[in-house]
């Protein structure tokens, strides 16, 4: 049964039970407590029972049968007491069992309440191990910390003591120092009123140089005077030259036919010459005859005297003799005669070739006076070349001065006149010119809601200001695209305030032309009056409009009819010598004005113009010309490349006012929004901010090395008079007034014979 519980083994606590408690050992104690002597005083170890019970126990040979069955009749009875104690001890283990059951249940329950009890426990303990650890970590850091300090202080202390015996030793030679410094300090004190005297001198050196500014403000107006002085002396000069010109070809008209009848008459005295020669040698001979035949007459006389002398001789003879005497005089006298008349025709002769040697002389008399004149001539033209050579340098040098004073961009302001459709009331004045003598042609006042904006510019016209007046203004900057410079002027401001009638002028009407073609003849004329100065040009000429952020080419032959039909891509690239090229654009070589002025309306006729309420024919896009020059003098071998840009940019509108719808909106937010990144660009340039955004628009990244490099830049700020566009025109004065605070550089001439693309470049 035990084995059948456990396996046929005895449980540990059964031996615990019957042993009291006791693991080892023999059952007899057990037993015999319980059997009493029932088990008749037999022992039997525990591993008799177990062999017993396994059925492993033989008696032992020695013993009788007999002694054997009793043995094992007394075995078997004890085995049945035994059975019975198993029995009985089985009952007391089933409630000893229940009893431990009910006890290990409660230790379980206790256990587990231990269990719950320790894991709370061990997790307080956990924490505040690790808060032990920590506290431990950061007690051995301050340890740590603590020694570090300890041996540092004991380190400083050790120094100290070092640095205190120094420092003993110093403080002698500090008091040393200091009694030094004392001295110095109080030479220092010396100094400082000597250096607070030359602050006061200082000051008094940058009144003194802010009188010498001033002073230089009135010499460059004085030197503006003196550069219109020397433009009208230049003009003077230039009149002079060609009168000169005139009379020097007057002069060698006169000295070629001079010389044509000095020759003629050199001619003529040559044939008198060759006449009187002849007459001479025809004296001779009749000389020689005559001679001759005196001898003859005189033989003839002496013998006609021999004969006379012979009156023997026969009278025939004589009468012969005599009439051959008679001959012979005959002869000499008609040969006498041919004298007479021969002298005289020689005399006639040497009388007009002395007639002619006194003209031949009065001729080379004339011609050496007129040689004379015409090389007093050639010297004061010469003069008057060198003079004007000299002027025009410095008409140049004085107008570089102005611009580097100025810096590089300056504004011009012009405010077109009142229009029949700004439906304006005329007597309403809006925009007013100060007269003051500061002021005096460079100051605006815009009157807004009764409060007056005043701006001051280089130059500000007037309504009635003519074209001509205008571009005689900015002449100066257009020439010195023919001196190497890269000049770029643009016209800015509200639509409908005068851009295109500034930049192109009225179409058709010859005399309203605008600054473009105006600059164009200028340059061409230049071109041609620099030729006799050993100058000789070439020029190219490009035009593009930039129309919703788009480059079209203006003078390609092949333009697409629609936006989406266009295939190439204009894309702006500037290369490392500061010229900006335009990929794919058509660059055209020009010899006159006339082909420019025909290009240019090509170009108009391609322009992208439309009708909107603020102007009939408004410009839709930014136009830019540009005039590329590269000359070079053969005898000085200098080279120059010059850059003209003139740009039409289109109007700024406020959408609310403009009225725009579809397209013309999309316009003019494209507008708009190139003409506010032309302000940002502006701005950075004027704050001198180290990133400027040129690439923020295709107008101001084709502008940049206008805008922010070395170029000659004018903006003529447009504005209309009418009060309905007072605010526009606040917009754009405060925008050019910006503009003229910009100080971007200094204008560069490029005049090295440095390689520049083949490609026109924007500068
Ligand atoms: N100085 C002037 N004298 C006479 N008329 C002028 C003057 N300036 C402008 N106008 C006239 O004003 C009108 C608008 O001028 P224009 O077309 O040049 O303006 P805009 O600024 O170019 O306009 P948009 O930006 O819309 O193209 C035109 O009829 C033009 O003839």
């Amino acid at each position: 049964m035990v084995g059948a519980v456990n396996g046929g083994r005895l449980p540990r606590q059964v031996f615990s039970v019957v042993n009291g408690g006791h693991d080892s050992g023999t059952w007899a104690g057990s037993v015999s407590s319980r059997a009493g002597s029932d088990c008749g005083g037999i022992e039997f170890r525990r591993e008799d029972v177990e062999a017993l019970l396994n059925e492993k126990i033989r008696p032992k040979d020695k013993f009788s049968l007999k002694e054997k069955c009793d043995t094992m009749m007394d075995y078997i009875k004890r085995l049945r007491m035994c059975i019975k104690w198993f029995q009985e001890l089985e009952g007391d283990l089933l409630f000893e069992q229940e009893k431990h059951m009910r006890m290990l249940e409660s230790a379980e329950q206790k256990c587990y309440d231990m269990e719950i009890l320790m894991n709370e426990k061990e997790e307080e303990l956990n924490s505040i191990i690790m808060e032990l650890r920590k506290n431990y970590t950061s007690l051995q850091e301050k340890f740590a910390k603590e020694e570090s300090d300890k041996l540092a202080a004991i380190e400083t202390l050790t120094k100290e003591k070092d640095a205190r015996l120094s420092a003993e030793r110093s403080q002698s030679s500090i008091l040393e120092d200091l009694e030094r410094a004392q001295r110095e300090c109080s030479s220092a004190n010396q100094k400082i009123l000597s250096v607070n005297d030359m602050y006061k001198r200082l000051q008094e050196y940058n009144t003194s140089l802010q009188q010498y500014n001033s002073k230089l403000q009135s010499e460059l107006q004085q030197t503006n005077e003196i550069l219109k002085n020397a433009e009208k002396e230049k003009v003077a000069v230039l009149e002079n030259i060609s009168s000169l010109r005139g009379q020097c070809t007057s002069l060698q008209e006169q000295l070629t036919a001079t010389k044509a009848s000095n020759t003629e008459l050199k001619n003529l005295k040559e044939a008198a010459a060759s006449e009187v020669e002849r007459l001479r040698l025809d004296l001779q001979q009749v000389r020689d005859d005559r001679d001759r035949q005196l001898s003859q007459v005189q033989d003839l006389s002496a013998e006609v005297l021999k004969y006379k002398e012979w009156t023997g001789k026969s009278a025939a003879e004589v009468g012969n003799l005599t009439t051959k005497s008679n001959q012979l005089e005959a002869t000499c006298i008609s040969q006498s005669d041919q004298i007479k008349i021969l002298q005289e025709k020689l005399a006639v002769a040497e009388n007009k070739l002395a007639m002619s040697d006194v003209s031949a002389f009065e001729i080379r008399t004339g011609y050496e006076e007129q040689m004379r004149a015409n090389s007093e001539l050639q010297f004061r033209l010469a003069e008057a070349e060198v003079k004007l050579v000299e002027g025009e340098s410095l008409r140049k040098k004085l107008h570089n001065t102005i611009l580097e004073l100025k810096g590089n961009i300056r504004v011009f302001c012009r405010v077109r006149p009142l229009l029949f459709d700004d439906g304006a009331d005329h007597e309403t004045k809006a925009v007013s010119f100060p007269t003051t003598t500061d002021n005096l042609g460079r100051g605006i006042e815009l009157l807004q809601h009764g409060q007056k904006h005043s701006f001051t510019f280089d130059k500000v016209f007037v309504p009635e200001s003519s074209q001509e007046e205008v571009f005689e203004e900015v002449s100066q900057l257009v020439q010195s695209a023919l001196d190497g410079y890269k000049v770029c002027i643009f016209a800015y401001g509200q639509t409908g305030s005068g851009k295109t009638h500034t930049m192109m002028g009225t179409p058709g009407n010859y005399d309203d032309k605008g600054l473009i073609p105006r600059s164009l003849e200028q340059i061409f004329e230049a071109k041609q009056t620099l030729q006799n100065q050993g100058w000789k040009y070439e020029m190219q000429v490009s035009m593009l409009e930039i129309y919703n952020e788009t480059i079209r080419d203006l003078l390609s032959t092949t333009r697409p009819l629609t936006e989406s039909s266009g295939t190439k891509q204009y894309s702006i690239k500037h290369d490392a010598n500061g010229n900006t090229h335009v990929s794919d654009l058509t660059i055209l070589d020009v010899r006159s004005s006339r082909e420019v002025s025909f290009l240019l309306n090509r170009a108009a006729q391609s322009r992208s113009v439309g009708k909107t309420q603020m102007n009939e024919q408004s410009s839709r896009s930014h136009f830019v010309f540009t005039l590329r020059i590269s000359g070079y003098n053969e005898s000085t071998e200098q080279q120059v490349q010059g850059v003209l840009n003139l740009i039409d940019l289109a109007g700024s509108e406020r959408l609310s006012k403009s009225g725009s719808t579809g397209d013309r909106l999309k316009e003019t937010q494209a507008i708009n929004k190139s003409l506010s990144s032309l302000s940002d660009v502006i701005f950075a340039l004027a704050r001198k901010e180290d990133h400027v955004p040129f690439r923020n628009s295709k107008l101001t990244y084709l502008l940049q090395p206008c805008l922010g490099g070395d170029s000659k830049t004018l903006m003529v700020v447009n504005v209309s008079p009418a009060p309905s566009s007072i605010n526009e025109s606040l917009c754009s004065l405060r925008f050019a007034s910006r503009v003229n605070a910009c100080e971007i550089g200094t204008p560069r001439r490029q005049t090295s014979a440095r390689q520049m693309d083949s490609r026109l470049s924007y500068g």
